[in-house]
């Protein structure tokens, strides 16, 4: 496999050193799974990142996770791990937490996630299947494991968005999920920034899910080359509509980095055909 034909690519290969490349972790560089808590991330992925980092300026994971989650599902055992991924910076909670060197920085969460916690469950109880997943500083609840998953989330809408509002919190709607977390961050408003601090001549994103719109319109505005690239799911089409490469979920995404790799370590990354 050979890398598309694409002008952010072609910057990326001419200038690896002022490339970022950002990638989103459920879905991207894991497998959607039933259980978020087995959402292990895929076993090629921690070597290609280990690979890619050195031959670029900065790879960040930009998520809805806390990013000790990351670094938990990102442990593969025999082989490099997320956290061996040389200068991986992870901005998490869509990137109101960051890790980086070790050391994880995080405003305090936000009070209305008390009234969340004690009316949440009661929403998800009146779906069979539903359940709620508590992150710290945002709660989200799952349809996944219901009979109707689109459905139940269909569902949980309405009732959601009013505790959202009476919260004070914003919703952030996924793969079957709904979650409500603190508003005026995002995953574009967190790579803008990022972009901005690396100093980035160049930049690629890769997600699967809606809340990563944000980051492809971040990579549109950066006024610099860029590559937007989806994990293609049949459960979400918006992003491969806005996408410049479109691979095969984690899978392709794998893939995807090893050529980009591959095509960043020849000594002439710019002559590519
Ligand atoms: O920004 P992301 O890294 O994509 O995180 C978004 C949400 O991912 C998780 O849920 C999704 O993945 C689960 C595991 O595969 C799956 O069961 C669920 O249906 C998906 O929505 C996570 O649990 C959420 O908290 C994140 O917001």
């Amino acid at each position: 496999m050979t890398l598309p034909v694409h002008a952010g690519l072609d910057a990326i290969a001419a200038d690896p050193g002022g490339a970022v490349i950002g990638l989103d972790y459920d879905g991207t560089l894991s497998p959607i799974v039933p259980d978020p808590a087995a959402a292990r991330v895929h076993p090629g992925v921690p070597r290609v990142l280990a690979a890619l980092a050195p031959l670029v300026r900065a790879v960040v994971i930009v998520t809805g996770r806390p990013p000790r989650t990351a670094l938990a599902l990102g442990e593969v055992s025999g082989g490099p791990s997320l956290a061996d991924v040389p200068g991986l910076v992870i901005l998490g909670h869509y990137g109101l937490e960051r890790w980086e060197d070790g050391r994880l920085t995080a405003p305090p969460p936000p009070p209305g996630l008390d009234l969340v916690r004690a009316r949440l469950p009661g929403l998800a109880a009146g779906l069979d299947g539903a359940w709620v997943e508590d992150k710290g500083r945002a709660v989200a609840v799952h349809t996944r494991r219901c009979a109707d998953p689109a459905g139940a989330l269909e569902a949980l809408r309405g009732p959601v968005e009013a505790l959202a509002e009476e919260a004070g919190l914003a919703v952030e709607p996924g793969r079957m999920v709904l979650e409500l977390r603190p508003a005026g961050m995002d995953k574009g408003k967190a790579l803008s920034a990022f972009l901005a601090e690396r100093d980035a001549r160049s930049v690629m994103f890769v997600g699967d899910d809606l809340g990563d719109l944000a980051a492809f319109d971040a990579v549109e505005s950066a006024g610099i080359p860029g590559v937007r690239v989806c994990s293609g799911s049949t459960e979400v089409t918006a992003l491969a509509e806005r996408a410049d490469v479109v691979v095969d979920g984690p899978d392709g995404v794998v893939a995807f980095l090893g050529d980009l790799v591959a095509t960043l370590g020849k000594p002439s990354a710019s002559g590519r055909a």
